[in-house]
């Protein structure tokens, strides 16, 4: 399967791609959320992401009002509950110990967008990479369940990193919105992945990235002459693989 994707043109104001936004508990950049919010079809909060969001909104909470908070809220506070539930917004528990309150809230999400037949593009998550080490590598593996779930890209966005999953195939990432930060990754977190690129200043020639002999951290984009545009990257992956790169604060 041969994808195309400009990973960061959810942050563009003028980006035109439909999103879905889900919240996850860490702190969240205003700036990020303003953009988003403005975009997305779908609102969401897992759990404790209402808190942030409660916070951060204040004194304009009615504009950033989500669709649905779920999780097994023992991280929402009864305060912030009770205000979102008075404004109609859908609480949904889920009580469930062996999924991430980010596993059900997207598995939420993808029922709603398939209920009410929406056309999206991208799925985007604010959080997930900073915070508790574990609920970061639960992230990663909420990606791997999700190339299960949906054919949708699934972004998480966290202050400068941007993450999302590569699923087995060819893929084109148009890296010139200008949000683009200097760092780029692939990093096989699933297992061996046998690996071509494009684009890259260090290119990868059907070699095996495997943690423990090689892998593509601190890379970065291939250098154009002045004034060229930079090239898109290609990647072509025989397992999942992760993308990661850095985003400009905005
Ligand atoms: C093998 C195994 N290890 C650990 C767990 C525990 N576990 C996995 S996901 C999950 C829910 C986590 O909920 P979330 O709200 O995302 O994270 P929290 O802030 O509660 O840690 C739990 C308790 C499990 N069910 N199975
Ligand atoms: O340090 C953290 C803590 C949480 N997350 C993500 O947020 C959701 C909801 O968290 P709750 O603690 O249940 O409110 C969790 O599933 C994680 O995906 C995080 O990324 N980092």
């Amino acid at each position: 399967m041969d994808e195309a994707l400009t990973p960061l043109d959810c942050l563009l104001p003028s980006g035109n791609q439909k999103i879905c936004l889900i919240l996850l508990n860490q702190p969240i950049d205003k700036n990020y959320l303003d953009i988003l919010w403005k975009k997305a079809l779908l609102k969401a909060c897992a759990d404790g992401a209402a808190n942030h969001l409660h916070n951060i909104t204040a004194g304009c909470r009615d504009s950033f009002l989500p669709n649905y908070i779920s999780g097994d809220f023992d991280s929402i506070t009864a305060e912030v509950k009770a205000f979102y539930a008075d404004k109609g917004c859908k609480l949904m528990e889920t009580a469930d110990q062996d999924f991430t309150d980010f596993t059900k809230c997207l598995s939420i999400m993808l029922g709603q967008i398939q209920q009410q037949q929406l056309q999206v593009d991208a799925i985007v998550t604010l959080g997930g990479l900073a915070g508790r080490l574990d609920q970061t590598m639960a992230s990663i593996e909420t990606l791997h369940h999700a190339l299960n779930m949906t054919t949708l890209p699934v972004i998480i966005i966290q202050e400068t990193s941007l993450a999302m999953l590569l699923r087995p195939g060819s893929h084109t990432l148009e890296v010139n919105t200008g949000l683009e930060g200097e760092w780029c990754s692939l990093i096989p977190v699933g297992g061996p992945c046998q690996t071509c690129t494009s684009g890259l200043k260090w290119n990868l020639d059907n070699q095996v990235l495997q943690f423990g002999k090689l892998v593509s951290t601190s890379n970065t984009y291939e250098p154009q002459p002045p004034g060229e545009p930079r090239k898109p990257v290609t990647i072509t992956t025989d397992q999942p693989l992760l993308w990661s790169m850095g985003v400009r604060k905005l």
